[in-house]
């Protein structure tokens, strides 16, 4: 990057998964596509020799001398070939911050994130930079909408392009291009990084969250192969936030637990999740190549698969009495609700159909409010990855606790 450079900052969005979650650890087909929430992540160049990060949704305010930093003694000798996570290097950094093994405090796996991207990438010359790192997030923290993978792909696209290892997408003066977007290549090596940040925060992640956050749009993934699907039908979907915590690391290690357990019974049921996101994947197609005359008939479908798949999740132990609560809520109105991400709370989608009668929506929506659950209609299918050359002003206001000098 060129070394005139500044400031630069860099979003990333949220996902839902449609289908598919925890069976896409087992190497099946899942499908997620991107939402209309980001991170949004600021890094500028420090005058001293120290790194800071401000992560304030998870209350982490530090920064690091860089000459400590260099003292671990696992920093790699390949400037530009980004390290891969290993057990050695893990416990180093565990160490260097007297972090405990389990730890599954937010703060402390954004800060071993952090580090270990930060490590990993060096400039041509071998050097940690001073830089300072700010980080506003549109997504909840923990609640299966991927808020890990944007970080995570926020801070490899920015580390990656401030050490030169990727290029700046370009901007020409006079542009109405408001963001850039980094090549098929350069985006390939973003996620792959990225993927590496995200074992820190899920233990196995299969790398669909982070997939989604580099590309944007809907995937198709399976075994870490991403499909782009272009015909997928405008969905609506409701978003309800439990507000209950829970860790994607644990539960997908429980998952895990169970599977090895008993895999006469759980193997056939991850054949029925993919049967289920393969149905539904067919279901899309049919509703765009006839988009004008969708039938009914397709949504119904949809609804069944929202059902069954509900009911899939609800079998392997990922569900619990809030989300099945706001399965029933939602299913009185006449509406179908699976959950989404890791389970055992998190968030909730539910399927709209275009003719919902929106005053139908807006009851259903006060009834969840009104259980204490946050609830919101959202867009899917945004850009992923991006430079920002010029803030919207949406864009400013959010980001004005971020960025002192506009
Ligand atoms: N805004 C943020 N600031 C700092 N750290 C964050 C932020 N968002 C996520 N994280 C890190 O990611 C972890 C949450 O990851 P986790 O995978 O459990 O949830 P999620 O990504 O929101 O949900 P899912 O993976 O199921 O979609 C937090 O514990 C924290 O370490
Ligand atoms: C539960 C899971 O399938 C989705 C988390 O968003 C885990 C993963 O794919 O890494
Ligand atoms: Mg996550």
């Amino acid at each position: 990057m060129d070394s005139n450079w500044k400031r630069i900052i860099i979003s990333a969005p949220g996902k839902v998964i449609l289908h598919g979650e925890h069976a896409v650890v087992y190497k099946e087909p899942a499908i997620a596509a991107s939402l209309d929430l980001r991170s949004y992540l600021c890094v500028e160049k420090r005058n001293d020799d120290k790194v800071s990060v401000q992560f304030p949704d998870v209350k982490l305010a530090a920064s690091w001398n860089i000459q400590d930093l260099k003292k671990l003694s696992i920093l790699k000798c390949d400037p530009l070939e980004p390290q891969p996570l290993s057990e050695e290097l893990l416990s180093s950094l565990r160490e260097f911050t007297q972090q405990k093994k389990d730890t599954t405090d937010p703060k402390d796996l954004a800060i071993l994130a952090f580090l270990y991207l930060y490590t990993a990438i060096q400039s041509k010359e071998g050097e940690l930079s001073p830089l300072d790192f700010k980080l506003m997030s549109q997504l909840p923290v923990g609640a299966g909408l991927g808020s890990s993978a944007s970080l995570s792909v926020c801070l490899s696209a920015a580390l990656l392009t401030v050490h030169s290892v990727i290029e700046q997408p370009c901007y020409t003066d006079g542009d109405k291009v408001i963001f850039g977007q980094w090549s098929a290549l350069h985006l390939e090596t973003i996620n792959k990084l990225a993927h590496q940040a995200e074992k820190i925060m899920h233990g196995n992640p299969s790398g669909i969250d982070n997939s989604v956050a580099t590309y944007g749009g809907a995937i198709r993934f399976q075994g870490g192969n991403i499909q782009k699907i272009d015909r997928i039908p405008e969905l609506r979907i409701l978003l309800t936030n439990t507000k209950v915590p829970r860790s994607t690391k644990a539960l997908v290690a429980d998952v895990r637990k169970k599977y090895d357990k008993y895999p006469e019974i759980f193997r056939p049921v991850m054949e029925s999740f993919r049967a289920v996101t393969e149905k539904a994947l067919e279901t899309y197609r049919m509703m765009s190549r006839d988009s004008i005359n969708v039938t009914t008939d397709l949504y119904s479908v949809l609804e069944d698969l929202v059902d069954i798949n509900q009911n899939l999740l609800k079998l392997i132990g990922v569900s619990n009495s809030t989300l099945e609560q706001i399965c029933q809520l939602t299913s009185d109105y006449g509406l179908h609700t699976k959950l989404t991400g890791a389970g055992r709370g998190g968030c909730a989608i539910t399927l709209l159909r275009p003719d919902t009668d929106p005053v139908r929506v807006e009851e259903v929506q006060d009834k969840l409010r009104s259980c204490g659950f946050d609830c919101w209609k959202t867009g899917v299918g945004g850009p992923g990855v991006v430079t920002h050359f010029i803030l919207t002003q949406n864009e400013q206001a959010l980001l004005k606790d971020l960025i002192t000098v506009l």
